[in-house]
């Protein structure tokens, strides 16, 4: 049973604890924020152990509850990074070395964090300069930051919480280096969390916006000569033995790809909750929010109505629509690639490689973007914390740079259509989301036959387009690459024309995806209808932003994209008596969403006046700072120095 004397009831008929309020987080200090979430992150655990709600672990983390109940409850705020520490155990353990140390990750009784990047590398992982070098004579690794660049910068959860580490290092035995490996690394004493000898730890400092990213204790970390046992190298892929001997073993070094695919395809789906989250606070606030248009003393127009509010907020509903139907499909992708790499079928596997890449890239840098537009879309009230959208965009940014920064993912991306385009060139057939590139003699030539606005309305008309399109820019940077002498020359010169490329396939896969989703049975009346709506402005919007590379590619010409344009605004009148509807339906609740601009009911007006209250700056009606500063400067007391 829930303890009652501290519940308190939502403007939601739910009961949830204060320790989860988090409407005063921006007005925390960092100390006091990050102590919030400790408290925030135990409480939740405490709650998930007393109700029995450990089970069932879900693929790589920790039980699904937790994960379900520190998203809703404790949201923004962050505890280490265990969701990259136990996949890479997950990943690159041997079964001996997870049965030890997962158990103890998933039940807190330690707390690990992923330290890869450097103060001088993150990118480029083969620059990691930290070294764990074996020694025979004791069988331990002595792990050393040889240089201030060597320094581990960065990773969650590591400046003040984590007692454990996996820790990327060079790999030096028998006086050879042999690259980048995982340590598992204990840092901090498990009786009074004090560091253990040899190792330095700390936080980097604060980061951008309030609350938001400041509760995580990104960290940094020095090694000085730390010894650890042979058996805390990461050994399902490589071991070193006890006489020192650097062996491969049997596995292939493919099945990191089943936990990259996992890590990414929560990198999508959670793209979807914080932009359906944006979304919804401006689609509410919008319906509520009046200006101008008043005739004769009448009520004024909700902001909603006006037609550029519609032009720049539907797109981004259908948005996420979109980027959640593409990270259902990942989920399936995930099960797909886990079942051929168990069948030892690695042939898919770089083609899910350059798709996930793809997506984390492309619908996080959307998603970014797209909650700094909702801010904007509210107004002046939208820069309030209390709109919850600058914490909201503070805490999302950076997933633009972690798990691999956007470009360097997008160019990965294009090295795989280049060598796609290549393969197609002998006559192979590509399969999965490059398929369509096998199609290459009727998509080279072909010409859009829409005629009218409302045959852009056509699912088949959609997709032949996109796939013109990104298959002409695909082949156009491969025949440009061929001109230069050498390839990585004409590679890194045509690099942002490459990036565009990348960007145009991603956009097809989620286009693609969206239309195989309508293709299914939706359950409830009028339902499909509201989706098909979304599914035409998704890529209609998406036509109308790219027009430049339809035409240019020649697959679209000025009329069409015209009508194109002219579909949209007809799809925007449909959808605007669904707006709200159509974010009700993500299902967030008030304390979820943190935004009295989005707030269910839609009473706006008093919670921004109370909440403006809450601020400590209104704790005194005479300001702090009034008698040194103020006064003398109102009594014209200050002394003067001669000029
Ligand atoms: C909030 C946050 C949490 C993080 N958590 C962790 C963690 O838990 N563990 C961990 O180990 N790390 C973590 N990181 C670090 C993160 O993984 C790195 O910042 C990321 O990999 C990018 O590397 P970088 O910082 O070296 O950027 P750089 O690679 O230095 O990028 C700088 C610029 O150079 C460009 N660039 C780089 N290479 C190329 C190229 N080949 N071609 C063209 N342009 C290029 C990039 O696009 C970017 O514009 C975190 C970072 C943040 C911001």
């Amino acid at each position: 049973m829930p303890c009652f004397s501290c519940w308190k009831l939502d403007t939601q008929p739910i009961v949830r604890p204060m320790v989860f309020r988090k409407d005063t987080r921006t007005m925390l200090s960092r100390k006091e924020l990050f102590k919030d979430t400790l408290k925030k992150a135990a409480h939740a655990w405490k709650r998930i152990v007393e109700l029995r709600l450990t089970g069932p672990e879900d693929a790589q983390h920790k039980p699904q509850a937790f994960s379900t109940i520190y998203l809703f409850y404790v949201g923004g705020s962050k505890l280490a990074e265990a969701g990259m520490f136990v996949p890479a155990i997950k990943g690159q353990g041997t079964e001996e070395q997870q049965k030890k140390w997962l158990p103890m990750a998933y039940k807190f009784q330690i707390i690990g964090c992923y330290a890869q990047t450097e103060l001088g590398h993150g990118s480029n992982v083969q620059g990691l300069e930290t070294t764990a070098t074996f020694d025979p004579s004791t069988d331990e690794f002595v792990m050393h930051s040889p240089t201030l660049t060597s320094s581990k910068w960065w990773p969650g959860g590591l400046g003040k919480a984590s007692t454990h580490a996996v820790v990327y290092a060079r790999l030096i035995t028998e006086g050879k280096d042999y690259g980048i490996h995982g340590f598992i690394v204990q840092l901090r004493s498990l009786d009074d969390h004090s560091p253990l000898p040899g190792i330095t730890l700390g936080d980097i400092g604060g980061k951008f916006g309030s609350g938001a990213y400041n509760s995580m204790d990104n960290g940094v970390l020095r090694f000085d000569h730390v010894r650890i046992p042979r058996d805390q190298m990461l050994m399902r892929l490589s071991q070193v033995t006890r006489e020192g001997k650097y062996v491969h073993s049997d596995v292939p070094k493919q099945l990191l790809y089943g936990t990259m695919v996992y890590v990414r395809q929560t990198i999508v789906a959670d793209a979807s909750k914080a932009l359906s989250r944006a979304v919804c606070i401006a689609v509410r606030y919008s319906a509520i929010r009046k200006q101008f248009g008043s005739q004769a003393g009448g009520p004024e127009t909700q902001v909603l109505n006006y037609k550029t509010q519609q032009s720049r907020l539907f797109p981004l509903l259908a948005s996420a629509y979109a980027y959640r139907f593409v990270g259902q499909w990942l989920k399936w992708l995930y099960t797909d690639v886990t079942q051929k790499l168990e069948a030892k079928d690695y042939s898919t596997l770089p083609e899910a490689h350059a798709c996930t890449a793809g997506l984390k890239s492309v619908t996080t840098s959307a998603t970014a973007d797209a909650i700094e537009e909702c801010r904007k879309l509210c107004g002046g009230h939208g820069y309030l914390n209390s709109s919850g959208l600058p914490e909201l965009f503070a805490v999302y940014v950076p997933a633009c740079t972690y798990e691999g920064d956007n470009v360097v993912l997008l160019l990965q991306v294009a090295r795989f259509l280049m060598k796609t385009v290549a393969q197609v060139a002998t006559g192979k057939q590509p399969v999965g989301t490059i398929a369509y590139m096998g199609n290459i003699q009727h998509l080279m030539q072909c010409k859009s036959a829409v005629n009218t606005a409302e045959d852009w309305l056509n699912p088949a008309a959609i997709k032949e387009v996109f796939e013109a399109r990104a298959l002409r820019m695909a082949v156009n940077c491969a025949q440009n690459i061929s001109k230069v002498p050498s390839q990585e020359e004409g590679f890194s010169e045509l690099s942002p024309d490459l990036l565009e490329a990348a960007v145009a396939h991603v956009q097809l896969i989620i286009v693609t995806k969206f239309i195989e989703k309508l293709q299914e049975d939706i359950p409830g009346p009028g339902v499909k209808e509201q989706l098909q709506k979304l599914c035409s402005i998704y890529a209609l919007h998406l036509l109308h932003k790219h027009l430049g590379d339809f035409l240019s590619t020649g697959c679209v010409t000025a009329r069409q994209g015209a009508l194109a344009n002219e579909q949209l605004g007809k799809l925007y009148a449909q959808v605007r008596p669904n707006a709200v509807a159509l974010v009700d339906a993500f299902d967030y609740t008030d304390h979820y969403l943190g935004s009295v601009l989005g707030r269910y009911d839609g009473d706006v007006y008093p919670a921004l006046y109370e909440e403006a209250w809450k601020d400590p700056l209104n704790e005194t009606v005479v300001p702090d700072g009034y008698q040194e500063h103020l006064r003398p400067l109102l009594k014209q007391q200050l002394k003067l120095s001669r000029l």
